[in-house]
């Protein structure tokens, strides 16, 4: 899947990833009012109404785009009927034949951690029988637990060919309670690095590893620092728009093949409406106007390539 994942960068000229975040709030009044008169406000209605804005989005930004990354949480808290939004999401994409990176930050000890693999990226079995859970190309996972929490996920990234972005230096303001701190001169940050670049030596793809990481756009020094430990290993970079990271910032992310990096912007886009920038478009418009982000954000990103 990372080959794919190259593939299809290079194909679109586009080192971005649409982030599927719906908030109800973002969901313009007639979607809203379309699925609430269907379902009533009820959970039901409130994932259908989801479903729709993704939809909406997605069929407009589709062939523009690599690969899109819905964050499981927008939608846990929808109760299952979220979770089956997450999953029609997760299919559609696929069918439009995006790369679907679940945001879903999993990582637990050995025996949780393969079940969490077994669901997001492999097969579970039953009796004789196998079946796939929610199926995305890659997903998100936090390190905290070490090897253990890992070696689940690998063992099936390497049987689906597969991938995973580990979080190693997060965009939020306190990621450096922890992440910052130092072990013998090093910070945590750093060694986790180390140790993502060596998951990554055992599942390589053709030029790139299928073990990735998460490095926000919002630290950009550490992004340097980052890049040159891990050369094989794509970035996942969140924190560009909303967050405050810039395109100048992102530049050291990456490689001097201009790969190796790949940058989210979740409410940039799919929120681009309520922006004075593209207000004009209106909400009935809203997937015109993230259509436009997305032609914005991709010259923005390649401007400093
Ligand atoms: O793993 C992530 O994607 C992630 C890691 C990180 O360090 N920071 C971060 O913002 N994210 C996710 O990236 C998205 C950022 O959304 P926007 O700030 O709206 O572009 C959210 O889905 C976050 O959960």
């Amino acid at each position: 899947m990372i080959n794919k994942l190259v593939e299809e960068i290079k194909k679109k000229n586009a080192p971005i990833v649409v982030g599927l975040d719906p908030m109800l709030n973002y969901v313009p009044q007639q979607i809203q009012k379309a699925a609430f008169e269907e379902y009533g406000e009820t959970l039901e209605g409130a994932a259908e109404a989801i479903w729709q804005f993704n939809k909406g989005i997605v069929d407009a930004t589709y062939d523009l785009i690599p690969a899109v990354k819905p964050q499981i949480a927008m939608y846990e808290q929808f109760g299952l009927p979220g979770m089956a939004a997450f999953k029609k999401t997760v299919d559609y994409c696929k069918e439009k034949g995006l790369i679907v990176i679940g945001d879903v930050k999993r990582g637990d000890i050995g025996s949780t951690s393969a079940a969490y693999a077994v669901g997001h990226l492999g097969k579970v079995q039953v009796g004789s029988k196998s079946y796939y859970g929610f199926d995305e190309d890659f997903a998100t996972v936090n390190p905290y637990l070490g090897s253990d929490g890992i070696n689940p996920f690998l063992d099936v990234c390497k049987e689906e060919k597969k991938g995973i972005f580990v979080l190693v230096k997060t965009s939020n303001p306190s990621s450096g309670e922890f992440q910052d701190q130092k072990i013998d001169g090093k910070p945590l940050y750093e060694l986790v690095g180390e140790k993502v670049a060596q998951w990554g030596e055992e599942c390589m793809g053709d030029t790139y590893s299928y073990v990735g990481c998460v490095v926000g756009a919002t630290y950009p020094e550490m992004g340097k620092v980052l890049r040159k430990i891990m050369p094989k290993t794509y970035i996942l970079v969140p924190g560009y728009g909303a967050q405050g990271g810039t395109a100048k910032d992102l530049a050291p992310y990456f490689n001097s093949d201009g790969l190796g990096a790949i940058v989210n912007s979740s409410r940039g886009i799919i929120a681009a409406y309520k922006k004075d920038t593209y207000a004009k478009y209106g909400e009935a418009n809203y997937a015109d106007a993230s259509r436009q982000a997305v032609v914005d954000m991709i010259e923005d990103i390649n401007s400093v390539l």
